[in-house]
Formats: C-alpha cells, structure tokens, sequence
C-alpha cells in the first residue's frame, strides 16, 4: 500500500497515543493528526457532547468518516481514539497500514487514568471497568496491529523508540 499515515495509533485510552503520536512526529518530521481532534473541529462540540446528545453509534459513524479521510490524505502519524476499533468499516480502513497497538496492563491504566473525572468510562470501579472494556476490545486492537508496544513501565520516549523500531522505521 502506498501513501497515507507513517504510523497509525490504536490502544485504549490512556496508553498514550496522543502523547507518544506526538512524539513521533517529531521524531520523523511529519505532521500529527488525532481523528478525536478532528470530529471536534467538524463538529464544532466536544466529544463528550456528541456522546450524550447524539449516542455512541452516532459518533462511531463520524470517527469512521475521520479515519477515511485521514487515511487517505494523511501522510504523518495519525492517533486514533481509543475504541475507533470497535467498528467494522474502520477496522477495514486500517486494513495492511501499519498500524501499532499501544498496550498496558490494568494497574498503569487505573495510575494514568482511573481517576481522572475526564473519561468517566472508568470512573466508578477503574479496574473493573477496564477489565470489561478490554475483555471487549482486546482481539480488535490485535487484529488490525501490525506491531505491540507494551506502554508499562517505559517513558513516552521510550514507547516512540520501540514503536520506531518494531515498525522498521528508525532510517526512514
Ligand atoms: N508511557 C507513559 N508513561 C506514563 N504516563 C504516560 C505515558 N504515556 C502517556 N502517559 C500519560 O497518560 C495520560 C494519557 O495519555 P494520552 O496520550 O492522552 O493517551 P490516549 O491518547 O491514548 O488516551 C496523559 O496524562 C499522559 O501524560
Ligand atoms: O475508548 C473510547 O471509546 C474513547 C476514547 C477516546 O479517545 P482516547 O483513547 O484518545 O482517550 C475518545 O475517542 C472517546 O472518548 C471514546
Ligand atoms: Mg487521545
């Protein structure tokens, strides 16, 4: 496949996509792009807005039109949000990209986000919440991965190194 994103993020919120994306595309020296950052600019509301007014469904549908446009005019890194796998036509986009799923384990998830009153998804009872979402998610951030980067106990330095590496990209 020719053209599109360097790097493309997936993993749950909190594993760092923003934060490392970032960071690689400094590295590479290409521009970052977050389909979150996107719908809000489309949509003139924020995310938490669009889930409240208009449902999950709804916003799924705007996340995969994000991606179709990302990935076909965007030549940098691109961070997805963090259940933009949950959706079979954008599963499909990602399809022979190369695609690096950020993971980490329940305990460093609870540390970076469990009590942060910004994603209430795990707002109530963090671990168990985060063991059901992955029980959910888990195979669908490994079917459209090209490559895992466990996040636990590396910097966000650290987790941009790896991902270079594991993506073959370090001369790119
Ligand atoms: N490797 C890391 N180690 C420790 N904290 C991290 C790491 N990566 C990200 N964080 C922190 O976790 C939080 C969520 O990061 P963010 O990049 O917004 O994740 P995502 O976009 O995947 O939801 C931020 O406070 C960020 O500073
Ligand atoms: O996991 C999810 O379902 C979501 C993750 C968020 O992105 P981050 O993973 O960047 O926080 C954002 O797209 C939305 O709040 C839904
Ligand atoms: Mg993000």
């Amino acid at each position: 496949m020719t053209g599109g994103p360097l790097v493309v993020l997936v993993g749950p919120m909190g594993s760092g996509k923003s934060t490392v994306g970032t960071l690689l595309a400094e590295r590479l020296g290409v521009p970052y792009r977050d389909t979150d950052a996107d719908i809000v600019a489309a949509e003139g509301r924020e995310i938490s807005d669009i889930f409240v007014e208009d449902g999950e469904e709804h916003f799924r549908a705007l996340e995969r039109a994000a991606v179709a446009t990302a990935v076909a005019e965007h030549g940098g890194v691109l961070a997805l949000g963090g259940g933009a796998v949950l959706d079979a036509g954008t599963r499909a986009l990602l399809a022979g990209r190369p695609v690096a799923y950020l993971s980490m384990d329940v305990e460093e998830a609870v540390r970076r986000v469990g009590l942060g009153a910004a994603r209430p998804l795990l707002a109530v009872n963090p671990r168990r919440q985060w063991r059901e979402l992955m029980d959910a998610r888990r195979h669908l951030y490994e079917e459209v991965a090209r490559v895992v980067v466990a996040t636990d106990a590396r910097t966000p330095e650290e987790v941009a190194e790896a991902v270079l590496d594991a993506l073959e990209l370090k001369d790119a």
